[in-house]
């Protein structure tokens, strides 16, 4: 299917993608953090955009998503709300806004609406998640769960390893998915989990499931932009295809740049402004003689 103009494009809605899901038509989820890739994801005619956690390392400089808060990420989030009219735009709720309580998890879903005008919110974890989900959803948000690799608590699943390799840890990965669906979530996030158990867990799901290295038969992909654009060169996790050399273009213009600044090529006439030469001549004799050159 090819990409309508943009000014044809309607928003996308909760029911757009259900009606994509029973088509079996895949839906195209990606990151972003900031206004620019705002508008190039808009324009590249994308689904659904989430403004990851993932800021965290990838525009932050933290380590991991552990530290990132509601309110650095409701900075990034309404910069991307400003570069956005069609796809459903996703907030990520960071690590320690959503956990201890319903009435936290609520509260903070709210802020990422009513501050960020959110579409909808995304949280990580099945069983106690899914009841925080349920809560934010009877609170008026719809909710995305994400199952299987959940960055925020890779401590307690021994680091960034795929899920559910074994028959019992599989069995976690559809319990969590069948709690989130049972909750009311509109659609699941399965990260890094075999492609054989996400195969064996889709005919239990009535609702949109997006992966992230959990192999083709999901009902959509997501990726992050930084990992597809290869913004930056140091993650590549087995799910992380590179669709550009983004970096590399970054690198090229800067060093070129330097070089012409330390050549003295660059500014070009084109690059500067001009003054009429009578203006000019006033200008110079307004001023008093020169005394001392400081250089050249
Ligand atoms: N740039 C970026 N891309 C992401 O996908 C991403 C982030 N950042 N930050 C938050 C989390 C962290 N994620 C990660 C981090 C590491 C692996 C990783 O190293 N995976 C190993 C798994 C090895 C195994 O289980 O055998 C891999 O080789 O794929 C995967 C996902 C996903 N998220
Ligand atoms: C990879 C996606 C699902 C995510 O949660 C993030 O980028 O923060
Ligand atoms: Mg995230």
């Amino acid at each position: 299917m090819s990409t309508p103009p943009k000014d044809q494009r309607k928003r996308v809605t909760l029911t757009k993608l259900a009606e994509m899901r029973a088509l079996g038509e895949p839906i195209v989820m990606i990151t972003a953090y900031d206004h620019p890739s705002a508008l190039v994801v808009e324009q590249a005619g994308v689904d659904v955009v989430l403004v990851g956690d993932s800021a965290a390392n990838n525009v932050l400089g933290y380590t991991d998503t552990v530290p990132v808060t509601v309110e650095e990420l409701l900075m990034l989030t309404r910069a991307v709300r400003r570069g956005l009219k069609t796809p459903l735009l996703v907030g990520d709720l960071p690590f320690g806004s959503y956990e201890a309580s319903d009435a936290q998890a609520i509260a903070t879903a709210h802020r990422f609406v009513k501050e960020a005008s959110c579409d909808a919110i995304k949280l990580e974890g099945g069983g106690a998640s899914a009841d925080r989900a349920r809560a934010i959803i009877r609170a008026g948000v719809p909710v995305m769960g994400h199952i299987g690799l959940t960055p925020q608590t890779a401590t307690m699943l021994g680091g960034y390893r795929a899920q559910g390799r074994t028959a019992a840890r599989a069995k976690q990965v559809f319990d969590d998915a069948l709690a989130l669906q049972e909750a009311g979530c509109f659609s699941i996030v399965f990260e890094a989990i075999p492609a054989e158990v996400t195969d064996a867990i889709m005919p239990y799901l009535e609702i949109p499931v997006i992966g992230i290295g959990a192999g083709p038969s999901t009902d959509g992909q997501v990726l992050v932009l930084h990992d597809l654009l290869a913004i930056h060169d140091d993650f590549k996790p087995k799910f992380a295809k590179r669709f550009a050399a983004v970096k590399e273009e970054m690198l090229r213009g800067v060093e070129a740049y330097a070089e012409e600044v330390r050549t003295r090529k660059f500014p070009a006439p084109e690059h500067t402004y001009g003054i009429a030469p009578e203006e000019l001549e006033r200008f110079r004799d307004s001023l008093a003689p020169v005394e001392h050159h400081a250089r050249r």
